[in-house]
């Protein structure tokens, strides 16, 4: 898969070693920075990392800053992207399967990188339940709430 990384500097060290991980992995990194720890403003990098998501110029994201709220708010506001924050492995898995979620948040300072990396692994690797209608329904709802208050991005 394309995947979009980014981070702040709280995420920084994290997000270095998710891109190990996805390196080893064989996916393809477009990584939108920060390239050093130096203290730094989130939006300025989850935001065009989201873009590319919802532009399709990544099919996923993962960004980190020191929470992981922090991106979750700036990515769910941009109409196609569908960002969970998820501390362990059973949240990754419920959030594609149950969520269809396209980026995945995380905490640097929530987490150690073990837990990390296993959230990331199960997250890239479960497929959404779209066969069990419930779940559709509900991912259809989500996506209909942001057809009414989200701005569409023009030519995607
Ligand atoms: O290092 P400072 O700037 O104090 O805190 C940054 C982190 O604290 C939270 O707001 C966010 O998670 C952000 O990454």
């Amino acid at each position: 898969m394309k995947i979009a990384v980014s981070s702040d500097h709280a995420g920084f060290a994290l997000k270095e070693e998710i891109k190990t991980l996805l390196a080893t992995e064989g996916h393809e990194i477009i990584d939108f920075g920060p390239y050093n720890e130096e203290p730094c403003d989130l939006p300025d990098y989850v935001y065009p990392a989201s873009l590319a998501v919802a532009e399709g110029k990544a099919d996923r994201g993962i960004f980190v800053d020191g929470v992981g709220y922090g991106s979750a708010m700036i990515a769910n506001k941009i109409y196609g992207v569908y960002a969970a924050v998820c501390q362990d492995p059973f949240c990754a898995k419920l959030a594609r399967s149950h969520s269809n979620t396209n980026v995945l948040c995380l905490g640097g300072k929530i987490i150690g990188s073990g837990i990390a990396l296993e959230i990331v692994t199960v997250w890239l690797t479960t497929d959404y339940l779209s066969h069990i209608e419930k779940y559709t329904n509900r991912v259809n709802k989500v996506m209909q709430i942001s057809e009414k208050h989200l701005k569409k991005l023009s030519g995607v």
